[in-house]
């Protein structure tokens, strides 16, 4: 038979309304069962699922026996993640010492350091014609998609690919962290050769350079780049490499690597929820979001006009109609995510250098005015700032990162998280996750077909 695509979009079109009917699980249901959506009660706490040592997330203090919301914290294996911030500004190699840190428990020695560095150099390797035989084909704008394929071409790449020992998944992860930049930037360059039509150019990476300093020359025509914006970019990939056990892209790590399921199938997972509009994707969904309020709103200055936006954006009447403020809310923060703190001080300081004020003024009104707006139409039980997708996006603008890598770039630090989270589970839980689904569904006899 024939293709027909009308046909598959007319019986989808019915069948999604029935499954709109059929699946339809109320709120009150989950409540009268007892059972917590997005496993998270009603004041945001989440169902605890592990335990681990790798980081800690504050957004409540008690006082007096009493819960109150505070401004974000966030520890990497026992450091504030602003002093590790702050420890190496005017440095380079901010993200190797922060991998290791993450990886091993410890914060490196000098010489520790330097070791880690030439390992993660001579890692940073792809086969023989990898970027020619599978970056290059089926270049795509969705370059997360393109980034998960290229992992799991990695994998035929091993002859040891199920082999789970620690010093094995060790190996495996310190090469993909080295490896991810390339398979990204390598993607982009390819997508925007073959789909957007411009020039194609593949700079190699240099063994001296830091992870953030290759990303640069990788991406750049003329390989150039300041020290600046080496440092921010660096600093960029340490506020995002690790949030927890918790979230969706490391709670998928630890569940695929709950089965017994290798590096690479781990890592493409992890990636392929850490691209949902809801998580790492958001970053990108930012901009857009920004992009279309410059063409909808006449007037930027005007707190009505833009609060009138907001409204419509939550009314499912404008942008990409899913109801979402993007870079707005998060599962555990309350009054403040301390990784968008960060990068709103680094917009501050890119934008008065770059003549961004009046993107920045918009930026900040729209941080001030969309928790208003949410609480009026959302039932708010604790709070909604900025989380660190809001201004991530504006910083990467103005280091003249394109749009298709946000995501990617997202990826190239959370690696590091994920894989002291495969690390691990490894160690410690050797139990296959699995919770359970309480059934609300009713038994039937089975209807011969001539009776239906
Ligand atoms: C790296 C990261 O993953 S950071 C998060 C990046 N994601 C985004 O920026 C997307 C926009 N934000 C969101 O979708 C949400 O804030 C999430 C997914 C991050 C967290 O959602 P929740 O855990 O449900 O947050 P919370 O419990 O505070 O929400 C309370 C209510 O406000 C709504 N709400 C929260 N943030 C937003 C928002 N930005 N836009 C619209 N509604 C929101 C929630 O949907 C919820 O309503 P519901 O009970 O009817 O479902
Ligand atoms: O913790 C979360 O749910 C999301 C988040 O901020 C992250 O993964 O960095």
């Amino acid at each position: 038979m024939m293709y027909n695509e009308k046909m598959l979009e007319s019986f989808s079109k019915e069948y999604a309304e029935r499954c709109q009917v059929t699946d339809k699980i109320t709120a009150e249901m989950f409540d009268a069962n007892g059972v917590l959506r997005g496993l998270r009660d009603k004041n945001g706490n989440g169902v605890v699922a592990g335990l681990t040592s790798i980081s800690k997330i504050e957004a409540f203090r008690m006082e007096n026996g009493q819960k109150i919301p505070c401004d974000g914290n966030l520890w990497y294996r026992g450091y504030n993640v602003i002093d590790l911030v702050k420890g190496f500004e005017g440095k380079r190699c901010g993200f190797e010492e922060v991998a290791y840190l993450l990886l091993f428990g410890e914060l490196p020695s000098g010489e520790q350091l330097h070791n880690f560095c030439e390992v993660l150099a001579t890692a940073r390797h792809l086969p023989t014609n990898f970027t020619r035989d599978v970056i290059m084909k089926a270049p795509s704008a969705d370059l997360m998609n393109s980034l998960t394929r290229s992992v799991l071409t990695l994998a035929s790449y091993d002859d040891d690919i199920r082999d789970t020992s620690l010093q094995n998944v060790l190996m495996q992860c310190m090469k993909l962290i080295s490896e991810m930049p390339m398979l990204a930037v390598y993607g982009y360059h390819a997508y925007n050769h073959y789909v957007c039509d411009e020039s194609l150019y593949i700079h190699r990476p240099q063994p001296d350079l830091s992870t953030a300093e290759n990303i640069l020359l990788m991406l750049r025509p003329d390989k150039k780049y300041t020290e600046l914006e080496a440092q921010v970019l660096d600093a960029a990939l340490v506020l995002h490499m690790e949030h927890g056990g918790g979230n969706n892209s490391t709670f998928t790590t630890r569940v695929v690597t709950s089965a017994g399921s290798d590096t690479y199938s781990v890592i493409a997972a992890a990636l392929s929820s850490l691209k949902g509009p809801k998580h790492g994707g958001a970053n990108i969904k930012v901009v857009e979001m920004m992009a279309d309020l410059r063409k909808e709103v006449s007037d930027w200055e005007d707190e009505e006009e833009v609060k009138e936006y907001l409204g419509k954006l939550l009314d499912k009447q404008a942008f990409d109609r899913k109801g979402l403020i993007y870079g707005m809310g998060h599962a555990v923060y309350s009054l403040s995510d301390p990784r968008a703190r960060v990068f709103k001080h680094f917009v501050e300081a890119l934008a008065i250098e770059k003549g961004r004020h009046k993107d920045f003024a918009l930026y900040s009104m729209i941080e001030r005015l969309a928790p208003e707006v949410i609480a009026d139409k959302r039932k708010i039980y604790k709070g909604v700032s900025a989380n660190v997708d809001f201004y991530s996006g504006f910083v990467y603008s103005m280091l003249d990162i394109p749009l298709e890598l946000y995501t990617p770039i997202f990826a190239m630090a959370r690696i590091v998280g994920w894989s002291a989270h495969r690390i691990e589970e490894l160690v410690n839980a050797d139990k296959i996750i699995r919770p359970a689904y309480k059934s609300i569904m009713v038994e039937r006899d089975y209807v011969p077909m001539d009776e239906r």
